[in-house]
């Protein structure tokens, strides 16, 4: 189910607002497909990010990365963050691919949202857990002996 973004929360609306002008950053000569992303840090500090290709295909950073990695860069820590934003120009609103899902389980809140939105305005609220159930994570490594 999707919905039209006046119903959404004012902060979450201008969180899918700075992923819409982030996305106009990305650098996409291959697969010519924007993304950009606003991560909301537990200061109300918003780092953007936006998809960055690459020639040989697989160094290729999406925007959720690129906005993630960025705020760790820049001294937050793993799993402070509040929210985060992603915007395509899909169908339905966009949904974090499998890599993406896997570093949002390693460095937000299980119950973060994850607010995904598309250029038409439409947009859907899932969980970081909800997105990646069963995930191999920090805890998968912890076994007593
Ligand atoms: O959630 C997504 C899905 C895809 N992409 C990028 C990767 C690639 O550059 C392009 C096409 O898959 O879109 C993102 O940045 N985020
Ligand atoms: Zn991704």
């Amino acid at each position: 189910m999707t919905n039209q973004i006046n119903e959404l929360s004012a902060e979450w609306k201008q969180l899918l607002e700075q992923a819409f002008e982030a996305r106009k950053r990305a650098y996409v000569p291959y697969s010519n497909f924007q993304v950009g992303a606003a991560l909301l840090d537990s200061e109300g500090g918003v780092h953007l990010g936006c998809n960055v290709e690459n020639a040989a295909y697989s160094p290729t950073n999406c925007a959720e990365r690129t906005a993630l990695h960025r705020a760790i860069a820049d001294g937050h820590q793993a799993r402070s963050f509040e929210a985060i934003a992603v915007v395509g120009d899909t169908e339905a609103p966009i949904t974090p691919c499998g890599v993406c899902r896997q570093v949002l389980v390693e460095l937000c809140p299980p119950d973060m949202p994850v607010i995904m939105g598309n250029v038409n305005g439409d947009w859907r609220v899932s969980t970081v857990a909800e997105l990646l159930p069963g995930a191999f994570s920090s805890d998968s490594l912890t076994k007593e002996v």
